[in-house]
């Protein structure tokens, strides 16, 4: 099999509407394979054009065996393997990230629309996400426990066996990264099965690994929706599953994992509330709330989209935040100087722009945007893109405040107090994130103390760098990625008890 895609050697000059994948995205073995049946095809589509980039062929049962298979003979290997080794071919595997970062970042564009400049940033999080990893690798260890007469017992760190990763749309390569440094570091093996829309770029990874030195089958690559999913989280040949995804298919992986007692991760989504105390650096929250709520299209779990600022801010709040939203520059992901791309699919589109008008029924007010955006570019006009949104008048009980939307469209409400708002930031079963913007340094703490989020931002939002744990609160998941931490949810300790006398006579005295 060939090691490196010829994706990757066409893609130096390649603009919006131009590039074709035709390589198989299926990998395990330590090679692309080729869909066994060649029939099912599901069409991949670039957001930013509307046009077919790539077939994409879900794995039946027999395809997710063999995935499973080689990565179970991996891991034989690779959990034997000392954690400073594991790490020299963790890090190799970064520094091929980081020199093929461009290439990486722009096929992302092409398959998910976000802008070049976000997708960088992805990629650089992903090939730091190896070296943190690769860092922890070598420090995996016990402790030593003296018990009585001289035995002592020890416990070991050990590889929890086959893990999968199910992977979202919104930073394809990212999340396989997440997934599987940890795992890897840990002496794992992983099978990542990524969304249907975006099926490119998580075979690019495996291939990489390869490169880098993994044992054949340690990271492989199962293409496929639902029913491809279904059959990882049942097989009885793998220890953990991984989610990233919404919270009804979380609680679907949940009740399949608990069959055969899987270890689970759940990264779900949610609906933050990001708090605007009437001392904030204005300037600074203005920057915040944009941050919290347009990067990626919107299309980001964690994201500030339950605006509360108090009352006395408000109209200097939202005349800065309109005006700033809408100077964002909408258009082709590929370009430098855009900053929001196309959001995923048609569908997608039409959901959230359902959003902006069921809020407009329910009394809200839109102050900019929430339509459906044509560039003038005769190529781009078959892609899915909309102008981002403020909505006013918003309250508690309207659908756009309560539900998810994951698109670009922010709710503004008023509030008096902080006892007040963080009764209203709490009172939803999300539990993601949030955040707090002001210049009292007490009030900060206090507020987020008492937000009940797994993150709370305060004075910025949606800086997540690697060495800090994610996860949520609530419905919005349990376990964590990024961090330390993350690593007792891809390990389990061993305890060993060594007696150094005699074994009591207890049963004959
Ligand atoms: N907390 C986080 O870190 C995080 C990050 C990104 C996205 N999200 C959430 O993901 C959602 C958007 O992503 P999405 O639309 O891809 O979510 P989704 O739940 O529709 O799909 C996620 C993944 O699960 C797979 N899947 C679907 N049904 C399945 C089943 N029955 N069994 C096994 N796998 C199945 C999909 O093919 C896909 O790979 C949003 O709710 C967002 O908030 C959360
Ligand atoms: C990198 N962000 C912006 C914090 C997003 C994390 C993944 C959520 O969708």
């Amino acid at each position: 099999c060939s090691l490196i895609t010829p994706i990757l050697f066409s893609m130096p000059g390649a603009s919006t509407g131009q590039v074709v994948v035709t390589d198989h995205l299926n990998f395990w073995g330590g090679c692309r394979v080729k869909p066994k049946d060649g029939i099912n095809a599901e069409p991949v589509h670039e957001p930013a054009t509307g046009r077919k980039l790539c077939d994409m062929f879900p794995c039946g049962k027999e395809e997710v065996d063999q995935a499973i298979q080689s990565a179970h003979t991996a891991y034989l290997k690779w959990s034997k393997m000392a954690g400073m080794e594991r790490a020299r071919v963790m890090l190799e595997a970064a520094r091929i990230i980081r020199e093929r970062r461009d290439n990486i970042a722009k096929l992302e564009v092409i398959n998910n629309g976000k802008s070049i400049t976000e997708a960088r940033v992805d990629i650089d999080v992903s090939w730091q996400t190896l070296e943190y990893y690769a860092g922890i690798a070598g420090t995996l260890a016990g402790e030593h426990i003296q018990l009585p007469g001289g035995s002592f017992a020890y416990t070991r760190r050990e590889a929890l066996g086959v893990c999968v990763g199910i992977g979202a749309w919104n930073y394809p390569f990212q999340i396989a990264c997440w997934k599987s440094a940890p795992a890897l570091a840990c002496g794992n093996a992983m099978v990542f099965k990524p969304s249907p829309f975006t099926a490119v770029t998580a075979v690019i990874l495996a291939e990489i690994y390869k490169e880098a030195g993994v044992p054949d089958g340690l990271f492989n690559v199962v293409q496929g929706g639902a029913e491809t999913g279904t059959l990882l989280c049942n097989h009885p040949g793998v220890a953990k599953v991984s989610f990233t995804g919404s919270v009804p298919t979380g609680k679907k992986i949940m009740e399949m994992s608990a069959k055969t007692v899987k270890q689970v991760t759940l990264e779900l989504g949610g609906k933050s509330p990001l708090i605007i105390f009437k001392d904030c650096e204005l300037e600074n929250a203005v920057r915040g709330a944009l941050m919290a709520n347009f990067l990626t299209q919107g299309e980001v779990c964690c994201n500030g989209t339950r605006v509360y600022v108090q009352r006395e801010i408000m109209p200097v709040f939202l005349e800065e935040v309109v005006k700033r939203t809408k100077a964002i520059r909408i258009g082709d992901p590929l370009l430098e100087n855009t900053r929001m791309g196309a959001l995923i699919t048609r569908q997608h589109l039409d959901k959230v722009l359902g959003f902006v008008s069921q809020a407009k029924k329910e009394g809200a007010m839109v102050l900019c945007g929430g339509e459906a955006f044509t560039p003038i570019e005769p190529k781009l006009k078959g892609g899915y893109y909309m102008s981002p949104c403020v909505l006013d008048n918003c309250t508690d009980d309207m659908t756009c405040v309560k539900e998810e939307i994951f698109g670009p469209v922010m709710s503004v409400m008023p509030f008096d107090t902080e006892e007040e708002v963080l009764k209203r930031a709490n009172n939803t079963t999300f539990g993601l994130a949030s955040g707090v913007f002001t210049r009292d340094i007490s009030r900060a703490h206090r507020v987020a103390e008492n937000l009940q989020a797994g993150t709370c931002f305060i004075n910025n939002y949606n800086i997540s760098p690697v060495e800090v744990p994610f996860g949520g609160y609530k419905q919005s998941g349990f376990g964590r990625e990024n961090g330390q931490v993350t690593i007792e949810y891809y390990s389990q300790l061993k305890t060993v008890v060594v007696e150094m006398g005699d074994v009591d006579d207890y049963f004959n005295c």
